[in-house]
C-alpha cells in the first residue's frame, strides 16, 4: 500500500523523466563509433562526471562539439589504448615508487587508482580489468578486496551501489525507485557478516559485492550499467567497529531472529517487484543465516548462494580433476576418502554437493547417497564432528561420524585435524576454516601417509593469509607429486631441476559468473541443482587430460571471460533440459530450446556486453 501511495505521489513528469534517462541508458552498450549511436539528455560537464557515458580525452573533435563540451577538456583527442597506456604507465610508476612499503600498501593504492577510474569512466576501467585480468583480478577481488573492506570507512569516497539498512524498515519499495536504471540484471547482496575469512565488517562488507559484480561484468560481460552492489545493514557484532566514530554503518548490534528476515524478506520483495527478472546472489552471510535464507528463497526468486553453492562447483570440478590427476577415471571419485576442515557455509556446502556427486556416480538411488556419506571426516573448530557433538549445527549433522565407526579407527569425538589426517590417510585435505596454516608442518606430514598416489590439497579459505598452507609447504613437505590449490592466488612453486609444482586457484569466481549469465539468458524462473551441476561439470571437462596429469586442476584466470562463456551456455541449456527456460528478450523459450550446442555458445557471447565506446547523441 505505502509503496503504490509513494508511486502517486511522484510527479509524473520525474516519472517520465526517470524512466527517459533509464532507457538512454539500457541501450546496448557496445556500439563503436559509426554504428547505431546512444541517445543521452545531458551535455557539457554533466557528461564528463557521468561514468557511464564519460569517455575524457577520448571524445571525438565531432562528439565535443555535439556535446557542448569543447573546451572542457585538453585539446588532444586520444584513442582508447592511448588513453590505457597513460592509465597504465601511471599505475605502473606508482608501483616503483612504493617498493620500500609493505606489499599490501601497494595493493590497496593500486585498488585506490582503479577504484578511481571506475568512478570517473566505466568504460575504461572494465577495459584495463579485462585485459589485465591476471594482474588486476587480485586487486578488485581477493586478495586486496579483504582490505579494502577493512579499510572502507577510510576509502569510501563516491557512493557505489544501495544500502538497505534496519532503519528503513517499511521504506524499501519505494527506496528502489532511488536507483536510476530501470533495467538491472544482476545483485549481489551482503549483510557483511562474514567477509572472506575476515569476520564481521558490517556496512565496509559492500567492498565484495562491488568485487564481485567487477568479474560479473569482466568474465560474464554483464552490462555495468545492469548491475547493483547492495549491502543490507543489520548492524554489526564487531565491537571495533561500533566504537569506531568513522564507521560509516548503523551504530548497534546486529538483528536477529524474526526482526532480521524481515528487513531481508522486505529487501527481497522491493527489488523482485521493481526488477522481476534480476538475480541476486547472495554473498558472505554468516553459516547461521545462508542456509536458511537459500532455504526459503530459492524456490520463489531467481537467487544462489554464492558461497555455499558456486564454492561446492568449483570445489568438485577440482576434485575430480585431482582424481584425473591420478591417472584415474573421474568413475572413482566415490573412492576418494575427503578431510574436511571448516563446517560452515562453504565446507558444508562442499561436502553436500560432493555427496550427491558422489551418490549419483554410484547408481543415484538411496543406499548410493547413504554409503557416499562415509567417504568424509569433517573437522571443525572443535575438532571431528561425530554424533556425540553436544549442540549439533543441523546442517552438520548429515556428516556426524558414528562413534563406534571412528572408534575403529582410532579416532573419538573432537579429534584433532592432525590425528584425523594420520588415522584416515585421505586422498584430499580440504580446508574452508578461515585460519591460516591450520595445514600446519605436523598436518602436512601427516598427509605423506595418504593413501593416494597424488594427495591433493586444497587451501581454499580468502584472503592468502587465510589460506591452510602455502603452496610451497605443501610441495616441500608433503612432495612433488603433491595437487594443490588455494582460493587465493599464490605463485607456481619452482621444485628445481626443471620442475614446476603448480598453484591452482580453487575460487567460485570459475563459476558464479556463469551461472548468473546462463540464468539471465535462459530466463530461467529459479536456479535449480541441476544447473548448477552442469556449470560444475562444464568447469571440469574444460581441462584437458595433458594439463590435469601435470597437475593443473583450474584454468588459468586469463580464460575467464571463455570459461564463462562455456559455463553459461551449459547452464542455459540444462535450464531448457528442465523446461525451466522462459527465454530472454527476443530469444523465446521455443527458439531456445532448438539452439543446438554450438549455438547456444553464440547465442551467449552474442549477449556479453564488452567495454566499447558507444556514439553519442544528445537530445532533450
Ligand atoms: N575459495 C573459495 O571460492 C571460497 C572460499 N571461502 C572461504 O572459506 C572460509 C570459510 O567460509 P565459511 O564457511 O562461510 O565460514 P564460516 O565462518 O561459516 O565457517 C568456518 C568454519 O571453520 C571452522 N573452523 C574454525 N577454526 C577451525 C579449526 N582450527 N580447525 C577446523 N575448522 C575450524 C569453524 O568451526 C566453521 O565451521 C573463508 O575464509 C572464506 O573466505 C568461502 C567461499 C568460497
Ligand atoms: C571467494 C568467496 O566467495 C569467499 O571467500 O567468500
Ligand atoms: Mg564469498
Amino acid at each position: 500500500m505505502a509503496f503504490l501511495e509513494l508511486r502517486r505521489s511522484l510527479s509524473s513528469s520525474f516519472l517520465l523523466r526517470l524512466r527517459a534517462a533509464a532507457l538512454a541508458r539500457s541501450r546496448p552498450y557496445t556500439t563503436c563509433e559509426g554504428s547505431r549511436p546512444t541517445i543521452v539528455h545531458k551535455r557539457s560537464v554533466d557528461i564528463l562526471h557521468d561514468p557511464w557515458f564519460n569517455k575524457g580525452t577520448a571524445f571525438s573533435m565531432t562528439e565535443r562539439d555535439r556535446l557542448d563540451l569543447r573546451g572542457l577538456l585538453p585539446p588532444n583527442v586520444f584513442t582508447t589504448q592511448q588513453q590505457i597506456d597513460r592509465f597504465m604507465a601511471d599505475l605502473k610508476r606508482f608501483q616503483v615508487s612504493a617498493r620500500d612499503g609493505p606489499s599490501d600498501t601497494n595493493a590497496l593504492a593500486k585498488w585506490r587508482i582503479l577504484n578511481r577510474l571506475h568512478d570517473r569512466n566505466e568504460t575504461m576501467y572494465y577495459k584495463v580489468l579485462i585485459d589485465n585480468i591476471e594482474e588486476y583480478a587480485p586487486i578488485v577481488y581477493t586478495p586486496t578486496v579483504g582490505l579494502a573492506c577493512q579499510n572502507y570507512s577510510g576509502l569510501y569516497r563516491r557512493p557505489r551501489g544501495m544500502y538497505f539498512s534496519a532503519a528503513d524498515r517499511g521504506e524499501m519499495m519505494s527506496m528502489v525507485y532511488n536507483w536510476p536504471a530501470d533495467q538491472v540484471d544482476m545483485i549481489v547482496v551482503t549483510d557483511g557478516s562474514r567477509i572472506l575469512g575476515l569476520g564481521d565488517l558490517g556496512v565496509q562488507g559492500i567492498g565484495i559485492a562491488i568485487g564481485k559484480l567487477d568479474l560479473y561484468v569482466a568474465a560474464a560481460g554483464i552490462n555495468p550499467q545492469r548491475v547493483l552492489p547492495v549491502m543490507i545493514d543489520v548492524g554489526t557484532n564487531n565491537e571495533k567497529l561500533l566504537k569506531d566514530p568513522l564507521y560509516l554503518g548503523l551504530q548497534q548490534h546486529r538483528l536477529d531472529g524474526e526482526d532480521y528476515l524481515s528487513v531481508i524478506d522486505e529487501f527481497m520483495e522491493a527489488v523482485f517487484t521493481r526488477w522481476p527478472n534480476v538475480i541476486v546472489q547472495f554473498e558472505d552471510f554468516q553459516s547461521k543465516w545462508a542456509f536458511k535464507l537459500l532455504q526459503r528463497y530459492r524456490d520463489t526468486y531467481r537467487m544462489f548462494n554464492d558461497d555455499v553453492q558456486g564454492t561446492a562447483g568449483v570445489a568438485i570440478a577440482g576434485l575430480l580433476g585431482a582424481v584425473r590427476a591420478q591417472g584415474r577415471p573421474m568413475i572413482d571419485f566415490p573412492k576418494q576418502k575427503i578431510v574436511v576442515a571448516g563446517a560452515g557455509s562453504a565446507g558444508i556446502g562442499v561436502v553436500n554437493a560432493a555427496r550427491k556427486t558422489m551418490a549419483r556416480m554410484l547408481g543415484n538411488n538411496e543406499s548410493a547417497f547413504e554409503s557416499a556419506k562415509s567417504q568424509f571426516w569433517v573437522v571443525d573448530a572443535m575438532g571431528l564432528i561425530t554424533e556425540e557433538r553436544a549442540n549439533i549445527d543441523p546442517e552438520a549433522l548429515p556428516f556426524a561420524r558414528k562413534i563406534k565407526e571412528v572408534g575403529h579407527q582410532g579416532l573419538r569425538e573432537g579429534a584433532s585435524l592432525a590425528e584425523v589426517v594420520k588415522k584416515v590417510k585421505p586422498d584430499v585435505l580440504l580446508g574452508l576454516s578461515a585460519v591460516g596454516g591450520l595445514f600446519s608442518k605436523e598436518v602436512l606430514e601427516a598427509l605423506k601417509d595418504s593413501s593416494s598416489t597424488r594427495p591433493a590439497i586444497f587451501a581454499m579459505s580468502n584472503p592468502t593469509k587465510n589460506a591452510e598452507c602455502t603452496p610451497a609447504e605443501a610441495f616441500s613437505i608433503v612432495g612433488d607429486h603433491v595437487i594443490f590449490a588455494s582460493g587465493s592466488p599464490f605463485c607456481d612453486v619452482n621444485l628445481g631441476n626443471g620442475k614446476i609444482g603448480h598453484s591452482n586457484q580453487g575460487n567460485n569466481m570459475y563459476l558464479f559468473p556463469g551461472i548468473g549469465l546462463g540464468t539471465l539468458l535462459s530466463g530461467a524462473r529459479v536456479i535449480s541443482d541441476g544447473m548448477l551441476q552442469a556449470a560444475a561439470e562444464c568447469l571440469a571437462a574444460y581441462m584437458k587430460d595433458e594439463e590435469v596429469l601435470n597437475g593443473i586442476i583450474y584454468p588459468s584466470i586469463s580464460c575467464i571471460r571463455d570459461i564463462t562463456k562455456e559455463v553459461a551456455a551449459a547452464v542455459v541449456r540444462e535450464a531448457v533440459a528442465e523446461d525451466l527456460a522462459e527465454g530472454y528478450r527476443d530469444m523465446d523459450a521455443r527458439e531456445l530450446c532448438s539452439l543446438s550446442k554450438e549455438e547456444t555458445l553464440v547465442y551467449v557471447q552474442k549477449n556479453m556486453w564488452n567495454p566499447n565506446y558507444p556514439n553519442l547523441v544528445y537530445m532533450k
